[in-house]
């Protein structure tokens, strides 16, 4: 029902226009046969008028005329609305994608599953429903006009038509069904599809597909996918045309019945040539409206129950229960006994954390691969709420404060931070985006980071994209930058948040030189002193000035204290410093 309404919600003048139109269009068809039955009963009744029959032969050939060209406006019209209901419904479905708070969702693949079919049945519905609809207006306007002539000729006709398009609209309905859960039992495979479809043309992808010859794999795995969502749709469509065609005869065997007791009429004298005209004329155009509506409805009911997901999605209720503090300004944070697994039978991450962030300090975060370091920062971001403990800001729990709030009070770089097809300035820009235009802050930024000399180089500087499959406005080709420059752009984007009180930076110089490594966390210390800082790295080095560095060992702190307190210490960061420094040992370093 909510699929009917959306015309008239997107585009009601338009929506409302199209059933004036279709209307008349089903009109039309009838009044066109009742004026030839005249003409032909006026050219068999022996006296014929020639004036009369002139009017006649005109006023037909008018109707005709007009019948054609309310078709082709009508279905201008129902682009117009076609056109609006497209843009509400993607709109409304992306926009509660792009409000979704946390992750929960966005990482589930069932949610992955109906969002694809949601799509489709957004893609789907509004032009199946409203064709469906302006079909259904025009074919009640035209059965209407027709039955009172097949009542007048044979009145038995109108049962038969009426009982052979019900047994049409159980089949079809049946079929409909049949596609709908073929749909619903492919659409991961379908996905997966789409998956493999989107490595053969990433760009990131093609140097490993190229170099490790995954292309025929790939492109194997896909068409298999393909061949199999398509010959599961094509074993539906299959038993839907066979069952569609064995109506088809059943309803030619009803007409040919009819003609055989009119034509007989007419023999005999008891009917008018004239009545079997319109009869003739009449079975047509009701069979034919008919069997398009039998077809329409169909779909309708497929695009109607596909639609179910789309009013899933974009029902879909928050991940995250919503906050509405506003952030206390100072952020000492402290992780209290917090527990965090992925699933609900998955293995705790973070097994009972209790850490302390004191404001304007600096804290190391140290620990193997899969201690859980970049988990806890994604609880900081609050893209999770822990299942047991908790996180506070200042005193209060982040889960009471506005999540939106909470986050513009934080800048981070990620360990796998994003690279947009964006330009330079918009790349860096995007971190504050009340100053997208700010030059002049997007320029700090980026000294700040030690961006600033590699994008000026830029073929088009600050407005270079930053992309090798993307021109920009003007057609200009772009460029790619290397790791390590990405990392210094990811870097700036973070910086772009000067007001930020929280700066988490979970492995930010990785792929820096190392002399840049060491140029960045001087100016970044100058550039964040004061706020709280949160530092993630593999190279010890770099933590080293920390004012606390806590280390974490399958999801529990293992030790904390300062650099000369946990060396003297002997724990673990003492083991992994010395194996880190050991590497550096040669006779020739003094
Ligand atoms: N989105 C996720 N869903 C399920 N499990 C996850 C997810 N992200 C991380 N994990 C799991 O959580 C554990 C901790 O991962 P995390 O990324 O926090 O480790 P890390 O300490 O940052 O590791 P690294 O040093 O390699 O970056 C890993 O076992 C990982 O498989």
């Amino acid at each position: 029902m909510s699929a009917l309404a959306l015309p008239f919600r997107s585009a009601p003048a338009a929506a409302t226009t199209t059933l004036a139109l279709t209307v008349l269009a089903g009109a039309a068809p009838a009044s066109g046969a009742w004026l030839t039955m005249l003409l032909v009963n006026e050219l068999t009744s022996g006296a014929a008028d020639t004036g009369r029959v002139v009017f006649l032969a005109i006023a037909s050939a008018i109707v005709g005329g007009l019948a054609i060209a309310l078709l082709y406006l009508t279905g201008y019209v129902g682009e117009v609305v076609q056109h609006w209901v497209t843009v509400t419904v993607e709109s409304r479905l992306f926009q509660r994608v792009a409000a979704l708070p946390g992750l929960r969702h966005i990482e589930d693949p069932a949610f992955h599953d109906r969002l694809r079919l949601a799509e489709q049945a957004a893609q789907e519905a509004p032009t199946t429903v409203s064709q469906f609809a302006q079909e259904l207006v025009r074919s009640v306007v035209l059965l209407a006009s027709f039955a009172g002539a097949l009542l007048v000729v044979w009145p038995p006709m109108a049962l038969l038509l009426l009982a052979s398009v019900l047994v049409a609209v159980l089949a079809r309905l049946a079929t409909a069904r049949r596609e709908v859960a073929a749909e619903e039992a492919w659409v991961s495979t379908d996905r997966r599809r789409l998956f493999y479809r989107a490595l053969l043309t990433d760009v990131r992808a093609a140097k490993e597909i190229r170099l490790f010859g995954l292309g025929t794999l790939l492109h194997t795995r896909m068409i298999e996918s393909l061949t199999a969502v398509s010959r599961a749709r094509l074993s539906v469509s299959r038993r839907g045309s066979l069952m569609q065609s064995g109506l088809a005869l059943l309803g030619a065997a009803v007409t040919g019945a009819g003609t055989v007791v009119v034509a007989t009429n007419v023999a005999t004298g008891s009917s008018s040539v004239g009545n079997l005209v319109l009869f003739l004329g009449a079975v047509a155009g009701v069979q034919t409206g008919l069997s398009t509506v039998v077809l329409q409805l169909g779909e309708t009911a497929r695009a109607a129950r596909l639609f179910g997901h789309y009013l899933d999605v974009v029902g879909t209720g928050d991940d995250l229960p919503a906050g509405t503090g506003t952030p206390p300004p100072s952020a000492t944070i402290e992780l209290r006994d917090v527990w965090f697994r992925y699933g609900e039978d998955g293995p705790w991450v973070l097994r009972g954390v209790n850490l302390t962030i004191p404001a304007g300090a600096a804290v190391g975060l140290v620990g193997v691969n899969g201690a859980g370091k970049s988990t806890l920062v994604k609880l900081l971001c609050r893209f999770y709420d822990p299942q047991r403990g908790t996180i506070t800001w200042d005193g209060v729990d982040i889960r009471e404060l506005d999540v939106t709030a909470l986050r513009e009070r934080i800048g981070v770089v990620f360990q796998e931070f994003m690279t947009y097809d964006l330009t330079a300035a918009e790349n860096i820009g995007i971190g504050q985006l009340q100053h997208l235009d700010d030059r002049s802050r997007i320029v700090a930024a980026a000294r700040a980071a030690r961006a600033d000399d590699t994008v000026t180089a830029l073929p088009h500087g600050y407005d270079t994209v930053l992309s090798r499959t993307h021109t920009d406005d003007g057609e200009r080709s772009g460029v790619t930058l290397s790791g390590g420059q990405w990392q210094r752009v990811a870097l700036a984007r973070c910086l772009m948040r000067t007001d930020a009180e929280l700066i988490v930076l979970d492995e930010p110089t990785s792929g820096l030189d190392a002399e840049g490594e060491h140029r960045v966390h001087s100016t970044l210390r100058r550039h964040t002193e004061g706020r709280t800082r949160l530092l993630i790295s593999h190279r010890m080095s770099v933590l080293r000035d920390a004012e606390l560095i806590v280390t974490l060992v399958g999801g529990r702190i293992a030790e904390q204290g300062s650099h000369d307190e946990l060396m003297d210490a002997g724990g673990e960061y003492a083991r992994l410093f010395r194996l880190q420094a050991g590497g550096y040992q040669d006779v020739r370093v003094r």
